[in-house]
Formats: structure tokens, sequence, C-alpha cells
């Protein structure tokens, strides 16, 4: 901001010193040939001319100096916004504001919604302030060296064109961002030919299909804009008439008192760049992005209060010691749920004991809520009704931050992080990072000691194809990455494991060694393990079987197939399609 009205200031500065020097040089020239007297000594005409050079060479230098300044700010504000948006987002240990749409739109509104950014906002800050310093001082300079009336018409006139202009701005751009059905559109199929589908718009030729679907939607995506152009192409041009009559006239009139003698040249001189830089000095653009730019700082601002308001963080009110939970059990006791917005009960009473140390499968039907269940025991939902109880203390009155620390996780769909082979393991408890030991022991356990061994530069490879000297795993063997980032956790001291189908990737022989295992490993943790796979399923301690938003079997795979009920019937479909299936025949 300093350096932006420091700019303005030396333009003013350039345009008084050359009205002096041009008002001076008759008087000089007379001087030299008739010696009169009242003109300009040559020495000082001298310190004149030099000033200007001086305020001359330092403007011009200006330009390079601002960019810098403006693209350190520039990042400073990038970051500061990203860490101002990202953090009140990511601080609750829930995860219902996720799916809050006022919390939603406050966030939109805080990362620009309708294009305008809160960095480029900001960013022109110094620069409106800037040009409002030239509007004020150039007037003043028109005022005092020739007439307040001239002044007065031509800011009137600056304001006006800045108003309107900013108002025609403003409609192309929302035009622009307004985020039509065929631009959001146009923008999904460049995403799906340059990143999301590349294998299989070759496999089916679709290429050609694209590329004209591509054009087709951008051109109707856009067609508005151009209409909104035109139209803001002649307001452009009368409002552009208006200011050019105005400036003429100023003008005019500083011709019409140079002619009579009644203004002196070094007047003149100075006060018609002052009149051009008065028009020159409307930014409709920067007040516009300014505006929406602060809009979108005071949403930025509201984020956490918002977020406070609507989804106030638990008060721990109980001193427990979370370390050592579960000791005993977790349990849940008639707990009923249905997501927010959602009217459908996904759980509806269910009661459930999951023992310490012991290893419990959930089946059911796609859509029964195993995941859900997994979601309520993590803490990132509560039950709508119901308690969750881990040694008889409800979770609701624990620490959440630490209970989430005991919990290791791979859910359905776990992240593939584009970092090296550590990092992803590692992220399992990231406090452990430098822990090697354990990490060469987690590899083994989970076999990806081999596939670290094949990559080009072993734990430091980045598993993403997109960085240089990165590779992608394949799906069989990112699941096992994900299972040594839960049993680095487990190490670290996590105490409940929950495999979300943990071998949906895996060949049939790599599951069922994996899984069994993984069953000795983590004989000291109590585990969930979700799977629709039998075999992994099998093993387990006790096997839970969640229909209809409650418990409807629970027993050991032996005694679920003595009732006969829906486990057993589940099973027998599985084990028929082995026997009888395409697989038995290949065998
Ligand atoms: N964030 C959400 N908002 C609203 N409804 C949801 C949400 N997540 C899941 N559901 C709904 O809750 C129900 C249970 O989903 P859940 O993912 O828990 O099932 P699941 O038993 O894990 O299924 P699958 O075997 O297919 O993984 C489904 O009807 C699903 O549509």
């Amino acid at each position: 901001m300093g350096l932006a009205v420091f700019g303005s200031l030396l333009g003013m500065a350039v345009t008084l010193l050359t009205g002096r020097v041009v008002g001076a040089v008759p008087g000089v020239v007379d001087r030299a040939h008739d010696g009169s007297p009242g003109a300009m000594p040559i020495g000082e005409f001298s310190w004149l001319l030099g000033g200007l050079l001086v305020v001359f060479v330092v403007d011009s230098l200006k330009p390079a100096v601002q960019q810098v300044a403006s693209m350190v700010m520039d990042a400073g504000l990038v970051r500061a916004i990203g860490t101002g948006i990202t953090g009140p987002l990511l601080a609750p240990r829930r995860i219902q504001h996720l799916e809050d749409a006022e919390v939603l739109d406050v966030q939109e509104r805080a990362k620009g919604k309708g294009g305008f950014h809160l960095a480029q906002g900001l960013g022109n800050l110094p620069w409106l302030l800037a040009s409002r310093v030239t509007l004020v001082g150039s007037a003043v300079i028109v005022g005092s060296m020739f007439a307040w009336w001239v002044a007065a018409m031509l800011v009137a006139v600056t304001f006006l064109l800045e108003w309107y202009g900013g108002r025609l701005i403003e409609r192309e751009i929302d035009v622009w961002w307004g985020n039509t059905e065929e631009q959001r559109r146009s923008h999904y199929l460049f995403d799906l030919g340059m990143r999301d589908a590349p294998k299989e718009l070759r496999v089916f030729g679709l290429h050609t299909w694209l590329v004209d679907r591509y054009v087709r939607e951008w051109t109707a995506g856009y067609r508005p804009v151009w209409a909104r152009r035109r139209t803001n192409a002649k307001w452009s041009l009368l409002i552009g008439g208006i200011h050019l009559i105005a400036n003429g006239i100023a003008i005019l009139a500083v011709g019409r008192a140079a002619y009579d003698g009644s203004l002196p040249l070094t007047q003149v001189a100075t006060a018609l760049p002052a009149i051009l830089a008065i028009g020159q000095s409307s930014n409709g653009f920067g007040v516009v992005q300014v505006r929406r730019g602060l809009s979108a700082y005071r949403a930025m601002r509201d984020l956490p209060g918002t977020i406070a308001a609507r989804h106030p963080e638990p008060v721990v009110t109980t001193k427990h010691r979370v370390e050592t939970m579960p000791a005993r059990e977790i349990r849940f006791e008639k707990v009923s749920f249905h997501y927010p917005g959602s009217g459908k009960a996904v759980l509806r009473d269910l009661d459930l004991t999951i023992n310490a140390r012991e290893a419990l499968a959930l089946v059911g039907i796609n859509g029964a809520g195993k995941s859900t269940l997994v979601k309520l025991l993590g803490g990132a939902y509560q039950p709508t009704s119901g308690r969750i109880l881990v040694d008889g203390v409800d979770l609701a009155e624990l620490d959440l931050a630490a209970w989430q620390r005991r919990v290791a996780a791979i859910v359905q769909d776990f992240v593939r992080f584009p970092l090296t082979v550590t990092d992803n393991v590692v992220f399992g408890a990231v406090e452990r990072a430098g822990d090697e030991l354990t990490l060469a022991r987690v590899a083994r356990e989970s076999g990806i000691d081999d596939v670290v061994r094949r990559l080009p530069k072993g734990w430091d490879t980045i598993l993403d194809k997109t960085f240089d000297g990165g590779v992608d795993l394949s799906g069989g063997e990112w699941q096992r990455v994900a299972l040594a980032r839960a049993l680095f956790a487990v190490h670290a001291g996590a105490s409940v494991l929950v495999l979300d189908e943990p071998a949906a990737a895996l060949d049939v022989r790599a599951e069922s060694e994996l899984v069994e295992r993984y069953l000795e490993l983590t004989s000291g943790v109590a585990s969930l393990i979700i799977s629709h796979r039998f075999s992994v399923v099998r093993n387990a301690d006790r096997i839970c079987v969640l229909s209809d938003g409650r418990i409807v079997e629970d027993g050991t795979h032996e005694e679920l197939l003595a009732i006969d009920g829906e486990y057993a019937g589940m099973f027998r479909l599985q084990a028929e399609r082995y026997v009888t299936g395409p697989e038995a025949v290949d065998a």
C-alpha cells in the first residue's frame, strides 16, 4: 500500500515538475539571448531539470519494484487465505459441518463465489488506494492551478464512469462465472479427457466424440458471455463519449485561458497532464474486485464462528484416561442414526458389543449401514439417539481427539497420498514418523517389503506417476500400503482397528494369507472387519449380521451356519458360486 501510494505521489511530482520546467523554458531562453531580468537563472533551471530527471528515473523503476512487491504479497495472501479457510474446516473432530448447507455457503463465499477470489480483491486494494490518491491529488492540482469547477466536473464524471463501468464489469463477470450447465459440462469433459478417463476413452474410441462435444458445450456455455460483452461494448462507447466530452471541455477551457493570456505557461503545462490523470484514475474493475474481495474476507472471518455456533465441539467434562481405552469393550446401546438432512434411519436401536482384543466381523448387504457404524465408532458423527460406551463411559464425554488416535482404520475409499511410500505408511501415526524399525516390521507384516524392494527409489519413491521418478501401484499393492498404515498405527498404540473391505483388491490366495496373518498380528486389539468375502469373515472370533439397521445375528461362523439364517443364506450363495462358477471351471 505504501509503495502504491508512493507511486501515485511520484506521478504527481512528475506532473508538477514538468509544468515548472516547461513554464521556465521561455524565460531561460530569453535570458540567454538578451539577459532579461526576472527569468529563472540557468543554474536554478539545471537543478529543476535534474530534479525532474531523478523523479522520472525513480518513477520508471516503480513498476518493477511494485511487481515484485505484488508477487510477494499475493503469495502471502494465498497462503493466509488457504489456512484461513481450511483451518476452521479441518479443526472439528466431527464431520457434520462438512455437510451443512449454511457452512458450505459461507465457505463458498470465502473462497470467492462468483469468480472473485479474496486474493484478487485484497491484491487490488493498494492499486485502488493509489488511484484514489491520484484522483484527489490531480483534482487539487487542477483546482489550484486552473479552476475548481473544472476539477469538480472531472471528478464527478470520473466517479460516474467508475460506477457505471463497474456495473458493466460486474454483469459480465456474473455471466462468466455463472457456472451455467454448459460451462460445467465443458469443464467436466475437459477433465475427463485430460485426467479422469484416458483409458476408457481410448478403449471405447471416444476421443473424436469428446472433442466435438467439448467444443459444442464450450461454445454454448460462452454464448451468453459474448452477448453480454456486445451489450457492454455499446454502453462502454456511450460512457466513453461522456468522458471524452468532459475532458474536451476541460482542455478547451485551459486552451482558452492560455490564449487569453490569463493562464501562465507553467499552469497550462501542469493542469493539462493533471486533467488527463483524473480521467485515468477511474478504476471500476478495482472497485468491483475490492468490494467482492472484502465480502469474501468477511465470509472467511465468519467461518470459524459459524462452524462453532452450528456445530459446537464437545466439551470434555470427565477426566478419563483415553490412552488405555478400551480395556474391556465398546458397546453400542440402542443407537439410532440418520444422516443430517436425510429422514431415512440408517441404524435403528442397534445394540452391539465389541470386546477388547476380539476380532469381530460385520456383514450385511450393500447400504446396510456398516460404514456408517464405523463413522459413529470413530466419532465422526454422533448417534441421533442412544449411546456408544467405551468401558462404560459415553463417547460423547471423552476427549474425541484422543479417542480418534486410539482408532486405526482402513476405510473403503482410503486416501492414496501422492507422496512417498514412507509418508503413506507413517501417516498412521505421524508422531512416530522416524521409527524405522516399526516401518520395516509393518512392511513385512503387510507384505509390502517386496513391493518396496522393486521400487526405483525404495521407500522414497513417490506413489504417483505424474511426479518425476514416481510410480503407480496396483489396486492390491495399494491395499497392502493402506494395511501397513493401519498396522503402523497399531504398533504406535492404537487399540481399535477397523478394516472396511481390507482385501477387496487382493487375489484370493493373497487375501486369505493376509487375513490369517492379520488376525495373528492384531490379536491384542479390538478389531472390526467389514467384508463381503466370507473367506475373510469366517476367521473372525465373532460375526454379526447387520440388517434393517440392527444386528440380527451374532455368533461364530459355525453357530451362524447352524441357525441357518441370513448369514447361512449369504454364505451358501457365495460358496456355491465358487464351487460351480467360472472359477471352478477354470480350476
Ligand atoms: N454422507 C451421507 N449422507 C446421506 N446418506 C448417506 C451418507 N453416507 C451413506 N449414506 C446412506 O446410508 C446408507 C448406509 O450406507 P453405508 O455406506 O453405511 O452402507 P454399507 O453397509 O457400508 O454399504 P456397502 O456394503 O455398499 O459399503 C446408504 O443408504 C447410503 O446411501
